[in-house]
C-alpha cells in the first residue's frame, strides 16, 4: 500500500461525490493514507458545540473498516467529544449540538431520523473506567441483547459464550457465569464490557482510553484483544499513551484545540509527520 500524507488542516468543503480515499478539501484533494480501503464512517465538516462553545472545528476524516484508528492530542483537544459523537452519546444532553455529517455505511447518523437504539447497537462503546452492571457475568451480556433480539435460552447461551470468547474472557469465567460481574478484576471487568459491546453485534467499536485504569498486564491483554478484534470491526480508540497508539493503531488522527491537525497512517504520523504541531506533540514537547 502506498502511503501519502493528507493535509487535514486545510479548510474542508464538503462534497458528496469525492472518490474513495480522498478527503474533501485535503490539499488539492490528494490521495491519502488508506486510499482504497472501505470507509465504514466518513466524518465531514463536523462541528460540535457545548452550550455554544465550539469544541470541534470543521473535522473531516475517514474511519476505515477493519482498521484501528487512534485519536491522540493534548487534554481538552476534543478526542472524547469526537468519539461520543459517533454513537450520538451527546444526545442525552439538550444543549449539545453537532453539525456536519457523520456517514455510517452511507447514512448520516446525525440526522434526527436516526434510530438511536439501533445506532448504539451498531456502534458499541467502552469507557475509561470499567462499568459492569451490578448483575451476573451472564446477565451483563444478556441484558443488552434482550433489548434488541428475542433469543431462545440456547441461542442466548451461545451468544454469551461467543461474546466472552471474542473478548478473550471465556476461559477465565466459564465456570462462574452466575457470579457478579463486579467481582472480577479491573482488567477482566474491562474485557466484560468489551464482550457486552460485542454481544449486540456491532460493526464499530469505540474505546475511550480503555486501558488507562488498568495495570500493565491487563493493558497488554486488552491491546492484544484490540489487535484480534480489528479483523472484524472498525475500531476507534482515544488514548493518551502514544506508545499504545503506535502499537495498536493503523491510522492516527492528531487533534489540537478542537481541530484535526493531521490524519494518516500511524507509522508515517509517528516517524514523518507533515505538521510541526504533530511533531512537537509526539516528541513530547507539549501536552
Ligand atoms: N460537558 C461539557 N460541557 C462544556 N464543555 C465541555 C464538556 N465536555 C468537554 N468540554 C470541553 O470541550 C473541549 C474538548 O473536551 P474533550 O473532553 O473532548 O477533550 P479530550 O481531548 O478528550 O480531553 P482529555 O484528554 O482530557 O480527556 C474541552 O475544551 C472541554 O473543556
Amino acid at each position: 500500500m502506498t502511503m501519502t500524507h493528507m493535509d487535514a488542516n486545510s479548510p474542508a468543503h464538503g462534497s458528496h461525490t469525492m472518490p474513495p480515499g480522498m478527503i474533501p478539501g485535503a490539499g488539492a484533494d490528494r490521495p491519502i493514507a488508506g486510499a482504497g480501503l472501505p470507509e465504514k464512517i466518513s466524518i465531514r465538516n463536523l462541528d460540535f458545540f457545548y452550550d455554544g462553545y465550539r469544541a470541534l472545528k470543521d473535522v473531516s476524516m475517514p474511519l476505515y473498516d477493519r482498521q484501528v484508528t487512534a485519536f491522540i492530542g493534548p487534554s481538552g483537544c476534543g478526542k472524547s467529544t469526537l468519539l461520543r459523537i459517533l454513537n450520538r452519546m451527546y444526545d442525552l444532553y439538550p444543549k449539545q449540538v453537532a453539525t456536519g455529517e457523520v456517514m455510517l455505511d452511507g447514512v448520516n447518523i446525525l440526522s434526527p431520523k436516526q434510530d438511536l437504539n439501533l445506532l448504539r447497537a451498531r456502534v458499541g462503546m467502552v469507557f475509561q473506567k470499567p462499568t459492569p452492571f451490578p448483575m451476573s457475568i451472564y446477565d451483563n451480556i444478556a441484558f443488552g441483547v434482550k433489548l434488541y433480539e428475542k433469543l431462545s435460552r440456547t441461542e442466548m447461551d451461545e451468544r454469551v459464550e461467543f461474546s466472552l470468547r471474542r473478548a478473550a474472557l471465556w476461559e477465565e469465567v466459564k465456570d462462574k457465569l452466575r457470579q457478579n460481574g463486579m467481582s472480577l478484576s479491573g482488567g477482566q471487568q474491562q474485557r466484560l464490557c468489551i464482550a457486552r459491546a460485542i454481544a449486540v453485534k456491532p460493526s464499530v467499536l469505540l474505546l475511550d482510553e480503555p486501558t488507562s485504569a488498568l495495570d500493565p498486564i491487563s493493558t497488554a491483554k486488552c491491546e492484544e484483544l484490540v489487535d484480534e478484534l480489528r479483523s472484524d470491526y472498525c475500531i476507534a480508540i482515544v488514548t493518551h499513551n502514544m506508545q499504545q497508539a503506535a502499537r495498536i493503531s493503523n491510522f492516527t488522527a492528531f487533534m489540537y484545540l478542537g481541530e484535526l491537525i493531521e490524519f494518516g497512517n500511524t507509522e508515517e504520523i509517528f516517524t514523518n509527520p507533515t505538521k510541526d504541531k504533530t511533531s512537537e506533540y509526539i516528541t513530547g514537547r507539549f501536552g
